[in-house]
């Protein structure tokens, strides 16, 4: 049986002040024990976010897929582990297409990142166009065979499904649309990791809110959420995480 995860992604949104947000979130997450909380802040709050919680997982929003060396501007895993980060995600579409990262360096990353200790959420997803042509599963199954790190298996790593078209947007797919594609991936992750690829998390991301949390995730194969706009004040973030606790 694999724990729920919902974990937040504050994307380029956040200041000091923002991290008062996290003392609501902090006591969800103690009062449910039953569900793992995390955020991924941007890089400048990821040490100040950990001096400030403890229930609540705190990562990064994205790794170099090296150690360290000549890449200005970028941050290796080794680099946020050591300031408290417990996790990053990788692969996020946003980079994929701002800073045209490929599925080749996506799994870079995601092995960077477990060689520092780090947990990872892998995210993959179809485009609209893929989805109107009924690709979206090919689509999105090869890019995760792509991106899937060596020795892919247990909690470590969790697998992100967020389809694009689905994100900032309000529109969701249907519960049933999430489940078909959850369920491809689940398959597609034991061909290629076999059995001990069940411990791998499926999560979905894309416009989840407190709305419609409780239906996305209890749909079949939903191990979790990853919520960007609505994980960004307690309010909004709070109620999903209650969502996600009384699913068991
Ligand atoms: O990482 C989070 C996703 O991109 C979803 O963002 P959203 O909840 O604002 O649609």
């Amino acid at each position: 049986m694999r724990r729920k995860l919902i974990a937040g992604n504050w994307k380029m949104n956040g200041s000091l002040g923002a991290l008062a947000e996290l003392d609501a979130i902090e006591a969800a997450a103690t009062g449910t024990p039953g569900v793992d909380v995390a955020v991924a802040v941007p890089a400048t709050l990821i040490n100040p976010a950990v001096e400030r919680v403890s229930a609540v997982a705190i990562g990064a929003q994205d790794v170099h897929q090296g150690e360290c060396g000549a890449h200005t501007g970028c941050i290796s895993a080794v680099m946020v582990r050591e300031v408290g980060a417990r996790f990053s995600i990788v692969g996020h579409s946003e980079r994929r297409a701002d800073q045209a990262e490929s599925d080749a360096h996506v799994k870079g990353k995601a092995e960077a990142a477990r060689a520092a200790g780090l947990s990872v959420i892998l995210c993959v997803g179809e485009s609209l166009e893929d989805r109107d042509a009924g690709r979206a599963e090919q689509v999105v199954t090869d890019q995760l065979a792509r991106s899937l790190p060596q020795g892919a298996a247990g909690e470590w790593l969790s697998v992100a499904y967020e389809p694009i078209w689905a994100i900032g947007t309000g529109r969701t797919p249907t519960v049933e649309d999430v489940a078909a594609m959850h369920g491809a991936l689940r398959a597609r992750l034991r061909e290629l990791a076999g059995g001990e690829a069940d411990a791998i998390r499926l999560l979905y991301g894309g416009s989840v809110n407190d709305a419609n949390a409780a239906a996305l995730l209890g749909a079949g194969d939903v191990d979790g959420a990853l919520v960007g706009g609505a994980s960004l004040t307690a309010a909004k973030f709070v109620p999903i995480i209650e969502a996600a606790a009384k699913l068991g």
